[in-house]
């Protein structure tokens, strides 16, 4: 293996620890920031994020609150849940864990939470805010991304970047935080509709993989040094991980984040920034 390792995990133990020194700031000025959780159904992937979402609040000292509905809920349900949540003067921010079942809008119940408590940058308004460059709470996967590189010195300015996928909670932002002023990237999306994907991969400086499609980026398509993202999630038999991009890739990059222990940790401390940045914005 020749690429150096994007070590996600120390720069989330980096990161939390800085925001430890912020969190008891704020408790000295009377400011207790608290993130919610809403898990809905029994898949263990997600209770599994869930759970280390709430570890690492106990780490930093940002309270806890953690609600679930069965697999079954309705439409209705949920939304009591999250009505409850933008009223919990406890709660400075919380989440809805994505997915959400077969048959609920998810979008209806993004639409609904307090836009000053959404944790996750994934509110119809956070998006409109990223899109107008109004400041606000940023996607935690994207905004982990850059936060990964930036603290590697991989130089994210007036680079091409090729972007792998357009789901939600990655695709879809990562060309909008990429393409601020402050970050200045150069951005290609690819999608099942990209015609000639090998040939915009091999255009990249850096490559960010969130396409769900196991070892989808191969070797001979990574020019030689790039730095290469990857945070696909396919599961084999066993349930262990496997990534969108093939063991190979390590030989031609210069960089890569592994997966796990890349980009996966990155997520769950971004989301605890932006909790504390709630909280900070909200002290004045
Ligand atoms: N409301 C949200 N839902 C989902 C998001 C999100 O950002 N907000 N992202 C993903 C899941 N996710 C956070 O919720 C997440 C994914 C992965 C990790 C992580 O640390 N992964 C580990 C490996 C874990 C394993 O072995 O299974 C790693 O990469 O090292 C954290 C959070 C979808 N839903």
């Amino acid at each position: 293996m020749t690429a150096q390792i994007l070590d996600g995990k120390a720069t989330a133990a980096a990161i939390k620890s800085e925001l430890t020194t912020r969190v008891e700031a704020l408790k000295a000025k009377g400011v207790q920031p608290g993130l919610g959780t809403l898990l809905v159904g029994d898949d263990p992937g997600s209770r599994w994020y869930v759970n280390g979402k709430h570890r690492d609040c106990a780490q930093v000292g940002i309270a806890s609150i953690q609600r679930e509905l069965p697999e079954t809920a309705t439409q209705e349900e949920i939304e009591a849940v999250v009505r409850e949540l933008n009223e919990d003067p406890a709660c400075t921010g919380y989440i809805v864990q994505l997915p959400l079942p077969k048959g609920i809008d998810a979008n209806r119940v993004l639409e609904l939470m307090d836009p000053a408590k959404d944790a996750d940058g994934l509110h119809p308004m956070s998006l409109g805010r990223l899109v107008l460059g109004i400041e606000g709470p940023l996607p935690c996967t994207p905004y982990g991304i850059v936060q990964l590189l930036r603290r590697h010195d991989v130089e994210v300015k007036g680079a091409h970047v090729v972007v792998v996928g357009r789901g939600i909670t990655i695709g879809r932002p990562m060309p909008l935080v990429l393409t601020r002023k402050s970050e200045n990237a150069t951005v290609t999306q690819c999608h099942t509709g990209t015609r000639d994907l090998s040939a915009h991969l091999k255009q990249a400086d850096i490559i960010v993989a969130a396409a769900g499609v196991p070892h989808i980026i191969k070797p001979e398509d990574v020019k030689p040094g790039a730095a290469v993202l990857d945070v696909g999630v396919s599961r084999d038999e066993a349930g262990k991980i496997v990534g969108d991009v093939h063991p190979g890739v390590a030989e031609v990059a210069g960089w890569v984040a592994p997966n796990p222990g890349g980009v996966g940790p990155m997520t769950r401390a971004q989301l605890l920034v932006n909790v504390v940045e709630a909280a900070e914005r909200a002290a004045g």
